[in-house]
């Protein structure tokens, strides 16, 4: 059917088309059409959506990716027939049923998510099916190249190349603000890509947000490592293993963050940017994503062979994970704490221990330490300044203001703390409740929002004191947080009564109600 176009400004790619004309090419909302250039011949697969009033009969509404996609003017005339089915979807199908993928199925399945040829619903499918379904060794290697094939790759002239990358799930992890000007300031280079985050409030992309921008292209990204050594941007801008966004996008609101998903998503993101040396941090903890040390172990092989089988020589940390990383959650207040750290601040312990060690590893990888004195290396480096002076160079290259202080940063303007209702000891501090009370207070989104922790697990607390700070840059979404924490309850302190449940058919004194 032929149909004139009208240019629609919305950003995904798809169609609007009149009913009548829906009805006459047999699609229905959610179907795809083939929409055809007759000039150029180019042709583009897109969703449908229909309206009864919006457009008139004989008129096709094209989204602005689908105009880019076949380069057509308002007013032209274009071909639209209903579209062939992907094949692409009988092999997430046949992933639903726990059969295993071959290369070229899964080749397929990620040029199609890079595309967008694959609905949200259809590509959740995919998520979910290897989330259910664990990818093997195979698949995970098929899924790591086929990542790394359809987007862009850096090609430095020397190496080493080197870098870190957390599997998250402990909140906040913010070390690779320090780990990255560590490196860097030895005189490495880390063109250290980070996602958003996945299962918790504040990914590295979101805090390095805070002080610079993080949306760059690859050969931005190359450019800016080659000229101060290092950089921390967001992977989700760079088409560098540009399927990954996709994916977590799909895991975000569950919380979900498959084995082989991660393995692959991690990798394919050190491979693209051609690191030939990686250290990997394994938080290990109850509420994280690995339970405990044995699981830890494995997984950390996992990321080795996976390594051998790329050309990469990888080592992993695991890490202490049953408890945050220093005392903050949340853009803002992460960065802040960051900073503090790399201008010379001497707490929190855990934070610039674990960044010191990891950021050791990496020295010690790359000959820049000798065997067992890396953490000592990473530590002059620090305490000396030249992290601090490495990082305002990064913030600078990337368009931040270099001037930045931590004091200059100011988390959100509403603010309740909660203090302990009793003298005892924080027995609890449940890392996944604490990322959803930081979410609800609206991080990441909202940068100021997130959450200060005063009292960690195992601290002595008097009743009245407090013990953790909720911070919110809107007044409704602190409400929001507090209910959550109501909820939730993620701190215990010993002896304290966590809730009264009362008896529904007991009155005052044993009388029963009714009797
Ligand atoms: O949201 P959750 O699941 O905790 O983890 C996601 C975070 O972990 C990794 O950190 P890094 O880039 O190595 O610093 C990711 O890039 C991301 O920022
Ligand atoms: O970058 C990351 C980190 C953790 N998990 C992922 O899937 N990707």
């Amino acid at each position: 059917m032929k149909l004139t176009t009208k240019s629609i400004d919305i950003e995904n790619r798809g169609v609007l088309l009149h009913a009548g004309d829906a009805r006459e090419i047999s699609v229905r909302d959610g179907d795809r059409v083939e929409v055809k250039n007759h000039i150029t011949g180019e042709s583009v697969s897109a969703f449908v959506d229909t309206t009864a009033s919006l457009i008139p009969q004989g008129v096709i509404g094209i989204y602005r990716p689908t105009q880019v996609r076949i380069d057509v003017l308002e007013g032209a005339e274009v071909e639209v027939r209903a579209a062939d089915r992907p094949a692409t979807l009988d092999f997430i199908r046949k992933k639903m049923d726990g059969l295993r993928l071959g290369k070229e199925e899964t080749l397929a399945i990620i040029r199609d998510v890079v595309d967008d040829v694959l609905s949200p619903s259809e590509l959740t499918a995919y998520i979910v099916a290897t989330y259910t379904n664990p990818l093997d060794m195979d698949e995970v290697e098929h899924l790591t190249r086929a990542m790394v094939e359809t987007g862009e790759q850096l090609h430095f002239p020397s190496y080493p190349i080197v870098d870190k990358h957390s599997i998250g799930g402990v909140p906040g992890n913010k070390i690779s603000l320090l780990i990255v000007p560590i490196i860097a300031a030895a005189g490495l280079k880390i063109p250290k890509t980070s996602s958003r985050a996945i299962t918790g409030a504040a990914g590295t992309a979101d805090l390095m947000e805070v002080l610079a921008p993080v949306a760059f292209s690859a050969l931005e990204v190359q450019q800016m490592t080659e000229k101060v050594g290092g950089v921390i941007v967001w992977g989700g801008a760079t088409n560098i293993a540009p399927a990954d966004d996709r994916f977590i996008t799909v895991e975000y609101p569950f919380k979900i963050d498959a084995r082989g998903q991660m393995l692959a998503s991690v990798m394919a993101k050190k491979f693209a940017v051609g690191a030939n040396l990686v250290a990997i941090d394994i938080p290990v903890g109850e509420h994280t994503k690995v339970p405990n040390a044995d699981e830890g172990r494995k997984l950390a092989r996992e990321f080795i062979d996976l390594g051998e089988r790329l050309g990469m020589r990888v080592e992993c940390a695991l890490t202490y994970g049953e408890s945050l990383v220093g005392h903050t959650i949340g853009p803002k207040l992460e960065a802040r704490e960051a900073l503090a750290v790399l201008e010379g601040a001497t707490e929190p312990t855990s934070l610039i221990q674990k960044s010191l060690s990891l950021a050791g590893i990496l020295l010690e990888m790359s000959g820049k330490a000798a065997p067992g004195q890396g953490y000592a290396v990473a530590q002059e480096i620090l305490s000396s300044g030249r992290a601090l002076e490495k990082m305002k160079q990064i913030i600078e290259v990337q368009g931040g203001d270099p001037s930045v202080t931590s004091a200059g940063i100011v988390p959100g303007e509403h603010q309740f703390v909660v203090n302990a209702p009793a003298t005892g000891y924080v027995v609890e501090l449940n890392n996944k409740a604490l990322i959803s009370l930081a979410r609800a207070a609206g991080a990441p989104q909202d940068r100021g929002a997130g959450v200060y922790i005063h009292a960690k697990k195992g601290t002595q607390v008097r009743s009245g004191e407090p013990i953790f700070t909720v911070y919110a840059d809107r007044k409704w979404r602190l409400q929001k947080a507090l209910e959550e924490g109501r909820r939730l309850m993620p701190v215990v302190v010993e002896g304290m009564l966590i809730d009264r449940v009362p008896s529904r058919h007991w009155g005052v004194g044993g009388d029963v109600h009714g009797a």
